[in-house]
């Protein structure tokens, strides 16, 4: 049962009462959190709710209007990051912060580096960062620079980078928003590991499986306040989910992929909406990153692409969408060839990108969310050749009502908004166009559960409306929610195609290994 009173003897954590305005924006508002030493705590809330401003405040990078913080048992409200890396509190953030041009080791020395003299020692810090990795189980090679690495293995440099600093109380957001599932189940065990030594962990998370699975306990946030603490054992994510939404929800995807409606079949014969063959691009260091793909995309099918990250479905999807150059082969849009369009000419030509970095491609955080809501479709919102400001708001309001975009105030920059939420933003964006094609690359990443719902509702039913659409998600079960169809990508190929009756996890997860290699070539 959901209670306020957490049934904690020592706390490692105690934050009361806080509150914290962005203008008119009231991020939190009265939050509470009380997390006992050595548990596993996990932070759930819907979008928006006021997770991350509640954890910048605890790791000092927040400064909060009202309320306390204390950290065993020491008032600590208003402290720095500095102060707090002192005091061994640590944050992992979604996105990382990692210097790309220098090595694992000196990145995780940095700040806090071993000298001999003025000068970094660099072979102790290359021998205590490898300590450090064996002991934690944090994998990763000292010697590689860090623009080399996969997202898996960045995360786990920034959560060595915080260890070597002595954090005891880690704050982790959203860890495993960019992980394929060996690495979630990795770093399961290394935050086990951690707990076994004493550490503190605050988990945010969107995913309630992985709540039941890792957690101690349990606090919710609704609308920037604390509505409930719960033991873990004590519940189940319908429980969690009614505590953070304040009634029931549909739980299809986020627990179990169950109950989802059927795929289709689809019809091989008749002319495909899209068209790929032997398609070859390059990637700093991989000059096949993808390594001659083939392909054709039915209209009224969902694709689904799996696989676990930095197969090559980053520079396929982008290569199609105009934004990687292709060394070779063809991609035919209907019955235009666009493998030298540029991206306009490919919008034009009935394609839509939701991409899967919202921050580097999808938004202009400094633009209002109405004007990131027609962005690359300005043409369809302008007078003459002055733009339609009023259609701009009113496509605006209309957006903010079907998706749910909080706050709904759309004059607000792109940045003041919660990561779920910008990312309805680029999924309605995207949704208005007038496509044939739709290339959706992690569409649901940071989005709660409640929107998740929604979100894969819109692509289904762009689906029946007769449009292709080209899925690819590091989630295996989002795959198997929304695909009629599964391929899965391994070093730049397509190791298998399959109908999705045919592909389950237990069929799929040696395609996403290579250990079916031989056999698929
Ligand atoms: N720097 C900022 N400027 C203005 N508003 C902000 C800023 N940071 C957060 N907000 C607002 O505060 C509210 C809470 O955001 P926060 O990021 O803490 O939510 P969250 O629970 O972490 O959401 P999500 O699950 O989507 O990441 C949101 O309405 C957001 O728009």
């Amino acid at each position: 049962m959901a209670s306020n009173t957490p049934a904690v003897s020592a706390a490692a954590v105690r934050i009361t009462g806080i509150d914290k305005a962005f203008g008119p924006v009231r991020a939190n508002r009265g939050a509470s959190l009380e997390v006992g030493a050595g548990e596993i705590h996990a932070l759930v809330g819907e979008n928006g709710a006021g997770k991350s401003t509640l954890m910048r405040i605890l790791s000092g990078m927040f400064t909060p209007d009202a309320g306390t913080v204390e950290v065993n048992g020491r008032d600590v409200t208003g402290w720095s990051t500095a102060q707090a890396i002192d005091a061994g509190v640590g944050m992992v953030h979604q996105h990382f912060m990692l210097v790309p041009t220098l090595t694992v080791a000196e990145n995780v020395v940095l700040g806090t580096e071993p000298k001999r003299g003025l000068q970094l020692d660099r072979e102790r810090a290359r021998r205590e960062v490898r300590e450090l990795s064996e002991r934690t189980g944090l994998r990763v090679d000292v010697d590689r620079l860090v623009s080399a690495l996969s997202v898996g293995e960045a995360q786990r440099v920034e959560i060595l980078k915080a260890l070597f600093r002595g954090a005891r109380v880690l704050i982790l957001d959203e860890p495993t928003a960019v992980l394929s599932p060996p690495e979630v189940v990795e770093l399961w065990t290394v935050l086990r590991g951690l707990r076994a030594e004493g550490a503190t962990l605050i988990l945010i998370t969107h995913r309630l499986n992985e709540v039941m699975e890792v957690s101690d306990a349990i606090t919710v946030m609704r609308a920037g306040t604390t509505v409930g603490w719960l033991k873990t054992s004590e519940t189940t994510p319908e429980g969690i989910a009614r505590a953070m939404v304040g009634r029931d929800v549909a739980l299809a995807l986020a627990l179990t992929g169950e109950s989802t409606p059927p795929p289709r079949n689809v019809s091989t014969t008749g002319a495909p909406a899209l068209a790929v063959r032997d398609l070859v691009v390059a990637a700093p260091g991989r000059p096949r990153a993808v390594d001659g793909v083939s392909f054709q995309l039915m209209p009224g099918e969902i694709l689904g692409i799996a696989g676990v990250e930095g197969n090559g479905q980053t520079e396929l999807i982008e290569a199609i969408a105009g934004l990687e150059p292709v060394v070779s082969g063809a991609i035919v849009l209907g019955s235009t060839d666009i493998t030298r369009s540029t991206v306009r000419e490919r919008g034009d030509a009935g394609l839509s990108h939701v991409p899967e970095d919202r921050h580097r491609r999808g938004l202009l955080l400094d633009y209002s969310v109405a004007e990131n809501l027609v962005l690359g479709q300005q043409h369809r919102f302008s007078r003459g050749m002055a733009l339609d400001r009023a259609r701009i708001e009113q496509n605006a309001v209309e957006q903010v009502r079907t998706y749910d975009i909080r706050p709904t105030d759309a004059s607000l920059p792109a940045r003041a908004l919660s990561g779920g939420n910008q990312q309805k933003v680029v999924i309605a964006r995207e949704m208005m166009r007038d496509f044939t094609v739709l290339l959706a690359s992690q569409p649901t990443r940071g989005v709660d559960v409640g929107a998740v719902e929604q979100i894969h509702d819109r692509i289904r039913e762009a689906r029946d409306a007769g449009k292709a659409v080209l899925l690819v998600s590091a989630e295996l079960e989002e795959v198997l929610a929304l695909a009629d169809r599964v391929a899965v990508m391994f070093a730049g190929r397509f190791a298998a195609v399959l109908p999705r009756a045919e592909a389950t996890e237990e069929v799929l997860g040696p395609y996403m290994t290579g250990a079916n290699r031989e056999e698929a070539a």
